[in-house]
């Protein structure tokens, strides 16, 4: 990743958005990404993805593991319903403080709780803190931690009957211990989406999506 990309996107954001429009937040970055420079946010096009599991999930306990920038948080929570509760993990303290000002720029502040550390460390919380499971879970953070951290959530009772686990990024850069993991274990029902890597239409990559079935 280019190094400093988050400060530089959000002196653009600072200079360039209109505050309290959660989509006009996320078409700046997008522009950003594909006018200035690309950086490793889930992008427009395996947005449009993610967006379309979200609605048809109708979800009231999300989790995303990976905020990075804040733009995939954005995105789920455009389209949470009034009464959910979505909760963000980031272990890295600087892309956590960008995240932090453009959710809070997006007007997205009362809908996203951020929390900053690692996501094996931030999941055995979860249950002290009222969650009693997560009906969706967006996985986006470092790749070797997609299997270990979805076999913690079942560990920790976090996951339910129908909940649904999205994960990003499994061509480029992939996950192949997940991908494996997932598509060979009967607890879960597992289904491919083909699509592209963020801002690069000639680089393949896709999102694949895991109903626990328990
Ligand atoms: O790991 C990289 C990566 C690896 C090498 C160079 C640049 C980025 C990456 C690439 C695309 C993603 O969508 C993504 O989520 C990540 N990530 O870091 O989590
Ligand atoms: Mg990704």
């Amino acid at each position: 990743t280019a190094e400093g990309f988050h400060l530089r996107l959000l002196e653009h954001v600072r200079k360039t958005v209109k505050p309290g429009d959660a989509s006009n937040m996320i078409a700046t970055i997008d522009n950003y990404c594909y006018t200035v420079e690309s950086g490793m946010n889930v992008g427009d096009v395996k947005g449009k993805i993610l967006d379309d599991i979200v609605l048809e999930t109708n979800p009231t306990t999300v989790l995303e593991l990976g905020t990075f920038c804040g733009y995939s948080a954005l995105r789920i929570a455009r389209n949470l319903p009034e009464n959910s509760r979505f909760f963000t993990v980031e272990f890295n303290p600087e892309h956590a403080a960008v995240a932090k000002e453009i959710i809070h720029t997006a007007g997205m502040d009362d809908k996203i709780q951020m929390l900053i550390g690692p996501s094996q460390e931030m999941i055995p919380q979860f249950k002290g803190m009222g969650v009693s499971h997560f009906d969706l879970v967006f996985v986006d953070h470092e790749k070797d931690l997609y299997k270990p951290d979805v076999i913690l959530l079942e560990k920790e009772g976090l996951l339910k009957k129908g909940s649904v686990i999205v994960a990003d990024n499994v061509v480029y850069p992939g996950s192949p211990d997940y991908i494996d993991y997932v598509r060979n274990n009967p607890k879960f029902k597992s289904t491919n989406y083909m699509s592209e890597l963020e801002y690069h239409k000639d680089v393949v990559d896709a999102i694949e999506k895991s109903i626990y079935i328990g």
